[in-house]
Parts: structure tokens; C-alpha cells; sequence
């Protein structure tokens, strides 16, 4: 695999709706192992830019690289067969089936097995030991037998993680991940991320100041659908150009309308 040392890479993407550009011109190297927000207005484009990621939408130029080989123009779940997955805001469980069950289709599905019946069974043992480490993983060992629909919202983004998780790939693409939740579920849901996520390559949207500065090596700040910064929580926090774009106002209501212990690794 010819690689040029970045797990991910956005070269000039770009992408339009009609004849309005919504991604323009994005520019972002993300290095393995990384664990990167990206932050930004409401409308900034953060969602578009992981659709084109994970290839739910094609770009309209550009190119998006994983491990240095190109991925633009590929399907989602050939995308997710090189080693990136991505989760939903919106639920994607089967409320239906059990916390394992949904484990095991998750193992299965990332194998290819829908598509080589015979491989699954086969391969069975391995699904199961899988499932069965996600399951540990993500701390739902009790809620093993439990319907999702069962489980409580905090639980739910759990199992979500998890599925996301369970196929191995190195580079995971997280959605508001924490969305919904009360603070003391956030803090210890950052935890989990962390765990579940260690040695991996991780990108999250996020809207919470609290799970960035928690979370982040570092932050992709996104506006009118470019990056206008990407450094270290503390340069990002203390650059002009982000202030006056986004930052400052968003931080100054947070600050307003939470605890300062919110912000995790934030002084100022
Ligand atoms: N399929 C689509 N067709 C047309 N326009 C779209 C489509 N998807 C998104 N857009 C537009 O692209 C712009 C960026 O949307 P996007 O959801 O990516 O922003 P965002 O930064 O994720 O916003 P938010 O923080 O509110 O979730 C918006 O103006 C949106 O209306």
C-alpha cells in the first residue's frame, strides 16, 4: 500500500448541490492515530464532508485518500472494506434484535459475509469471540440479551460505538457522538470513546465544547465549507481568525450557559 504517512487525507475537495458549493476547497491531513474534531457554524458543512467521506456522497472534485490511496468515488461499503467506518446521529440499530445480535451483524457485515454464506459459518467462532469483545468493550456485558429498543439512550450511542467499532477498522468517523446526553453520561461516554478508540485514527462532528477540548488532539475548525484552521485545542482557541469566525461567540455562550467545568483543558 503506498502510503504518504496520513491515515487521512482531503485534497481540495469540493462539493456543490446545483450550483451551490457547499464544500470548498477543503483541504485536511489527519495523521494515524489521530483524534480529531471538527468543528463549525450550523450549515458549515461538517455532515457534507463526512458523506463524502465515507462515500454516501460523491465529490464534485478533488480527491479524499486513506492511507495515501484514493477512496473518492468508491461505494460506502468498499470504503468500509479498506479500513473506515462511520456512525449516525440518526439511530442504526436493529431495535429488534439483541445488544449480541446486533454485535454479531455488525462482525458479519464488515467480513463481507452477507455476500459468502458459506465464509460465515466458517467463520461463526471468530463473529462470536468478536461480538463478544465489543460487547466488553463498550460495557454492555449485562445488557448482552436485551433488545435495543431496551436499552436507555446512553446505551443506545453505546451499542452504536460498538457496531461502528466491531469490524476493526483503524479510521472511525463518530457523528455528534455525544448528542442528547446529560453531562455526567457525556464525561463518562468521552472516556469510553477514548478506550474504544485507542491506537485509532478518530474524527468526530461535534457541537459540545466540552467533548472537543476533552476529546481532541486536535480541531478542524469548518466554515462556509472550508477549513480556516486546524492545530491543537490551544492554538485554535487562540487564533484570530477563528475567534472572529466562529469560536468566540459560540464559547462565550457556552460559558454563559454552563459550568466552567465543561471545558475540559480550557483556562481561559
Ligand atoms: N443533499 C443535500 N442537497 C442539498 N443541499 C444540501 C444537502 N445536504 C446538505 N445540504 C446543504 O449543505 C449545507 C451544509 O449542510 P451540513 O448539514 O453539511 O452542515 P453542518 O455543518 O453539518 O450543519 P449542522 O451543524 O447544522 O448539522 C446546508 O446549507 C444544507 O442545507
Amino acid at each position: 500500500m503506498s502510503s504518504n504517512g496520513f491515515a487521512l487525507e482531503l485534497i481540495d475537495a469540493r462539493k456543490c448541490f446545483g450550483k451551490t458549493e457547499i464544500i470548498r476547497g477543503a483541504n485536511l491531513q489527519v495523521r494515524p492515530g489521530e483524534r480529531v474534531a471538527i468543528i463549525g457554524p450550523n450549515g458549515a458543512g461538517k455532515s457534507t464532508l463526512f458523506n463524502l467521506i465515507s462515500g454516501r456522497f460523491g465529490l464534485s472534485s478533488g480527491q479524499i485518500r486513506l492511507h495515501g490511496q484514493r477512496i473518492d468515488g468508491l461505494k460506502p461499503y468498499e470504503i468500509n472494506r479498506r479500513g473506515l467506518a462511520r456512525s449516525f446521529q440518526v439511530s442504526n440499530l436493529f431495535n429488534r434484535l439483541s445488544v449480541y445480535e446486533n454485535l454479531r451483524c455488525a462482525v458479519l457485515w464488515s467480513m463481507g459475509a452477507r455476500y459468502a454464506f458459506w465464509r460465515f459459518l466458517a467463520d461463526m467462532r471468530a463473529v462470536n469471540d468478536r461480538a463478544e469483545e465489543v460487547l466488553a468493550m463498550i460495557r454492555l456485558d449485562k445488557r448482552r440479551d436485551q433488545l435495543a429498543v431496551n436499552l436507555t439512550y446512553a446505551e443506545q450511542r453505546a451499542l452504536e460505538i460498538g457496531i461502528t467499532i466491531a469490524g476493526g477498522s483503524s479510521v472511525i468517523l463518530l457523528d455528534e457522538p455525544t448528542a442528547g446526553m446529560s453531562k455526567s453520561e457525556t464525561t463518562r461516554f468521552i472516556q469510553l470513546i477514548r478506550e474504544v478508540t485507542e491506537g485509532k485514527t478518530l474524527l468526530t462532528v461535534e457541537h459540545d465544547m466540552g467533548v472537543v477540548f476533552g476529546l481532541a488532539d486536535r480541531i478542524a475548525v469548518l466554515v462556509y465549507g472550508e477549513v480556516i484552521a486546524f492545530d491543537t485545542p490551544e492554538a485554535v482557541r487562540a487564533n484570530a481568525r477563528v475567534q472572529e469566525a466562529y469560536l468566540g461567540s459560540v464559547l462565550a455562550e457556552t460559558q454563559a450557559a454552563a459550568a466552567p467545568s465543561s471545558f475540559v483543558g480550557a483556562s481561559a
